[in-house]
């Protein structure tokens, strides 16, 4: 669990109260890697409930916090989010106190709990609410104001670069490269979450419910990364996570993606927000980058827990080789299409024995789109080959 700062309960009951909430009994959060967290138990909670969160917000500077806190309110309603309470000892509205330099809220304690596995239809649902994520916060003008600050990614790949094996080092290159050259300048952009990680959302998983496939979302948590970015990069951070089943080290830290969860969680995004061809074209490698981010990430974790110092049980780290396999795994996909292309046949002409390439595409949307605009479409087929078998 991750608890960095100790707080006395004299200080947590001060804190509360400024709040308005009457403090009892504060229980750290076992889940979590960059802030402390705990439970409120207010003097009104029974049987062990506990009705707030208590977070203490070790890096993210407080205009972040605050700027997270409108986000939260905007969404609040729509989706079902914790927004910060507001300070009843402050004439202007405010959601933050300031504590030896670091940000501190307190938010409703949402139901549910975190998912140890996921089905389609939560691809599904989770790919509807991050839609009505990027729609909803499209009211929120000009948006870089409400975003905080993307990381410098790149610096951290510079520095760990540097320990890595050569092919590791590589393949990150690779990836990096691969994603500059995408049409970065006309992908569409705007508030994202960034970190919609299954950890990071709660859902009422009684067994009854999941017997039944009836789970649904109650809680979407974790909005300090909320920046400016492409909204295929955030739908790429989360479609990582959701399906992909991630092995322990019992089961070899295996890996295994689920394109069919991919496909679920692509139909409920389109529910809501339509993608566009380009964004769809930049999927597979943007696919690849979100694992290296999320790669340097769990080593700049690991960087900073070693020069501040930090340790004890109450440290949690996450494996940052699981989300190299999965980096390596999409680049794999990335690499196999740039050696694929797929045919458009005329099947009343191959019945014919004659030729029967109408049309030769790098990738199957443009194949589809070109059988499309034939009258008798029904008549064509797209096959897939390599390109070594066509020459
Ligand atoms: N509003 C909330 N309701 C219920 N549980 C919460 C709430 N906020 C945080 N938590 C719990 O605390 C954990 C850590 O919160 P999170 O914001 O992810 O911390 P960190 O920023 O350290 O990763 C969550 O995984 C969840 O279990
Ligand atoms: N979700 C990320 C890192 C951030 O972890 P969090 O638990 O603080 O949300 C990961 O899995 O690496």
């Amino acid at each position: 669990m991750s608890v960095y700062t100790q707080l006395t309960d004299d200080q947590f009951s001060a804190f509360c109260q400024r709040f308005g909430v009457s403090f009892a009994c504060a229980i750290p959060i076992t889940q979590g890697i960059k802030n402390s967290n705990w439970f409120i138990q207010t003097t009104d909670d029974v049987d062990g409930a506990h009705s707030y969160v208590f977070t203490l917000f070790e890096e993210r500077p407080l205009e972040d916090i605050e700027k997270m806190a409108v986000i939260l309110n905007q969404l609040d309603g729509k989706l079902p989010v914790a927004a910060p309470l507001s300070l009843v000892d402050s004439a202007e509205k405010c959601y933050v106190i300031r504590y030896d330099n670091k940000a501190i809220t307190l938010v409703p304690c949402l139901a549910g709990s975190h998912p140890q596995q996921t089905t389609q239809a939560m691809c599904h649902e989770i790919g509807t609410a991050l839609a009505m994520l990027h729609e909803t916060l499209q009211a929120l003008q000009p948006s870089e104001q409400y975003g905080v600050p993307l990381y410098p990614w790149s610096d951290v790949r510079d520095r760990e670069r540097q320990f890595m094996p050569a092919d590791e080092a590589k393949l990150m290159s690779d990836i990096w490269q691969s994603y500059t050259d995408l049409p970065l300048a006309t992908l569409p952009k705007g508030l994202c979450h960034l970190d919609m990680f299954a950890d990071n959302t709660l859902w009422n998983l009684s067994l009854n419910n999941s017997q039944k496939g009836e789970e649904s979302l109650t809680g979407l948590l974790d909005f300090t990364e909320v920046s400016v970015e492409h909204y295929v990069m955030d739908i790429a951070i989360t479609i990582n996570d959701f399906c992909t089943t991630w092995g322990d080290a019992e089961q070899g830290e295996s890996v295994n993606f689920d394109r069919s969860k991919m496909a679920a969680f692509l139909q409920g995004y389109e529910s809501k927000r339509s993608l566009g061809a380009d964004e769809k074209r930049a999927l597979p490698v943007m696919l690849a980058k979100a694992a290296v981010i999320f790669w340097l990430l769990r080593l700049n974790v690991i960087h900073y827990n070693r020069t501040e110092g930090r340790t004890g049980d109450n440290i949690m780290v996450k494996n940052p080789d699981l989300m190299k396999r999965l980096a390596a795994y999409h680049w794999s996909h990335v690499e196999k299409a740039k050696n694929t292309v797929f045919v458009l046949l005329d099947n009343l002409l191959a019945s014919q024995k004659d030729i029967q390439i109408v049309g030769v595409f790098s990738n199957i949307t443009q194949a589809e789109q070109a059988r499309d605009k034939l009258s008798n479409s029904s008549e064509f087929a797209i096959k897939e080959y390599t390109v070594d078998q066509l020459s």
